[in-house]
């Protein structure tokens, strides 16, 4: 059995962060861990809240299931504070044959709440993007690293090399926050690839950026080469966004187990 660990936050309403990641992993196949930076109190129309877990007990977190267990492939997600981030870097440091990291730098909720505090993003981009396989910035987040206006799929390139400069071994912008298609776009340091996807006229995109992560995280802890890792993993997110559902009163989830729901007849098609 495959596994992966996902570094992140908590979202009470499940629909993101270390929730979304975990029921991302077992949809795509593998054992489900999880590291706890922070909790949110956060629900379908926003962010009210966050209280971040202590240093030690990150490094804690790390510690215990490095010492035991070995991990096939690793997301982080939501990191929010320096000494957070530098207590994950630190104790994926130690660790001598590290799995594929991929790098989901979040940065702000779609409900327009700071998830990585205004002086972090130095840090993040020091510590995090250096020892990371994939990174997977949505635009605003690709904006803010770089410094650089992004308004069409070459401004996206644009963006992918400058990111890829700053030391992770393969970058993926994803274009949900344009207008048309959601093409992604996947860089390796050589070569461009263009991710194209259908937009899919729904509210109901809480959690999309985490759900894209983990799938590819979850694919390549099963040991597929990048390219078709991350190919899968778009094709999972358009179909989780596809389906999914309103939950609350505002944005609703990404579905994770519309097959499973199908074939149990709770779902049409
Ligand atoms: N309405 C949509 N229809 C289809 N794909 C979408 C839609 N919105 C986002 N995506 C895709 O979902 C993934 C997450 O992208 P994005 O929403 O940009 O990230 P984030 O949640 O980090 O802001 C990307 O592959 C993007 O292209
Ligand atoms: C705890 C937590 N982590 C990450 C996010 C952002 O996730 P994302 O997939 O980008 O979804 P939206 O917030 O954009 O819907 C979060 N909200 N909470």
């Amino acid at each position: 059995m495959f596994n992966a660990l996902t570094i992140a936050g908590s979202d009470s309403c499940g629909g993101a962060g270390i929730q979304a990641d975990l029921k991302a992993f077992s949809a795509n196949g593998v054992y489900g861990m999880s590291v706890i930076t922070a909790v949110t109190a956060q629900n379908t129309m926003g962010v009210f809240g966050i209280q971040d877990i202590s240093p030690e007990i990150i490094k804690g977190q790390i510690d215990a299931i490095f010492d035991d267990i070995e991990v096939h492939g690793i997301k982080i997600g939501m990191v929010s504070k320096i000494e957070s981030i530098k207590a994950v870097a630190q104790s994926l440091e130690k660790i001598k044959k590290l799995p594929y990291i991929v790098l989901d730098p979040v940065m702000v909720s779609k409900s327009r709440f700071k998830l990585l505090s205004e002086d972090a993003t130095k840090t993040l981009i020091e510590e995090l993007l250096p020892l990371s396989f994939l990174i997977t910035p949505n635009i605003p987040e690709a904006e803010e690293i770089t410094g650089r206006k992004i308004s069409n799929i070459d401004d996206m390139k644009q963006a992918a090399k400058e990111l890829h400069k700053m030391g992770p071994k393969n970058v993926l912008v994803k274009g949900g926050h344009l207008n048309g298609p959601a093409t992604d776009i996947f860089y390796d340091s050589v070569n461009f690839s263009e991710i194209k996807g259908e937009r899919i006229d729904t509210i109901h995109t809480h959690g999309t950026g985490c759900t894209l992560s983990s799938a590819i995280a979850a694919n390549l802890a099963k040991g597929m080469e990048v390219l078709s890792a991350v190919t899968m993993g778009k094709n999972y997110v358009a179909k989780a966004i596809e389906k999914g559902f309103k939950l609350g009163k505002g944005v609703g989830p990404t579905h994770h187990f519309y097959e499973l729901y199908r074939k149990a007849g709770i779902l049409d098609e």
